[in-house]
């Protein structure tokens, strides 16, 4: 469980309140008007922006005044954040130390993982030598490869097609699921919700909404989903 508690977050004059209680496992997809606030809610829960009140806590651990490793979490942005002069497998091998000096058992593991999405073969390519889709798995796989209990994305696939984007979103829901991670996902777009999320909570007038099961709130849209889908 991921539990916010009069959680209040404030960017210059943007504030946004946060009362939730978010059950660990599946995915639940983050959605709300550009500029409502998810991004600035992955932050605060990733530890990047200190809470101006409230309290954050995962599992039962309080994790509010936690630095971000220290949470048990991992984070993947937009851009992917891959390191253009290391290789792919280097890029991946840092989720799980950041001197790249991996134990045999380590680099199993990465190899493994390099393997699950779709990568094996490619490890000694640097970024710029393979697709936008193969850098979207290489981001993915350091994060799976971390195996934090939490997995938060701010909208990880948006650069991609959507053939592409749907095929990383399967890959997310079955590797996620075989891990027993916990998916916190920040989308714009609802057919992402309805494909891969178990739930859906919507930021509206600086708050937000309880989280719904995807399929109900679609089948009958709150107000402010309404508003949201225009
Ligand atoms: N560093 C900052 N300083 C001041 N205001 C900020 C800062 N970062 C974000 N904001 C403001 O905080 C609000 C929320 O921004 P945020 O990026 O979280 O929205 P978002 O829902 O992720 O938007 P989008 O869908 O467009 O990515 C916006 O009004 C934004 O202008």
């Amino acid at each position: 469980m991921l539990t916010l508690e009069d959680i209040i977050l404030a960017q210059g004059d943007f504030t946004l309140r946060a009362e939730v209680d978010l059950p660990s496992g599946g995915i639940t997809a983050l959605m709300g008007a550009s500029g409502s606030g998810k991004s600035t809610l992955l932050a605060a829960i990733a530890g990047f922006l200190p809470v101006a009140s409230g309290r954050m806590t995962i599992a039962g651990v309080d994790v509010t005044d936690l630095p971000p490793g220290d949470r048990p979490l991992s984070i993947l942005f937009q851009d992917q954040n891959l390191f253009p002069h290391l290789t792919i497998a280097q890029n991946v091998g840092l989720g799980l130390r950041p001197d790249l000096r991996l134990t045999s058992e380590q680099g199993t593991a990465r190899d493994a993982v390099l393997n699950k999405v779709g990568l094996a073969g490619l490890g000694g390519r640097r970024p710029a030598e393979v697709s936008g889709g193969q850098q979207s798995r290489a981001a993915l796989a350091r994060a799976l490869l971390r195996g934090r209990p939490w997995l938060l994305l701010d909208e990880p696939f948006s650069a991609l097609g959507p053939a592409l984007r749907r095929e990383m979103l399967t890959l997310l829901r079955d590797t996620a699921r075989d891990e027993g991670q916990s998916v916190l996902m920040v989308t714009h777009a609802p057919e992402d919700a309805i494909a891969v999320a178990d739930r859906t909570i919507l930021i509206s007038d600086g708050a937000l909404e309880p989280p719904m099961a995807t399929v109900d709130l679609f089948a009958d849209p709150t107000p402010a989903l309404r508003a949201y889908l225009g």
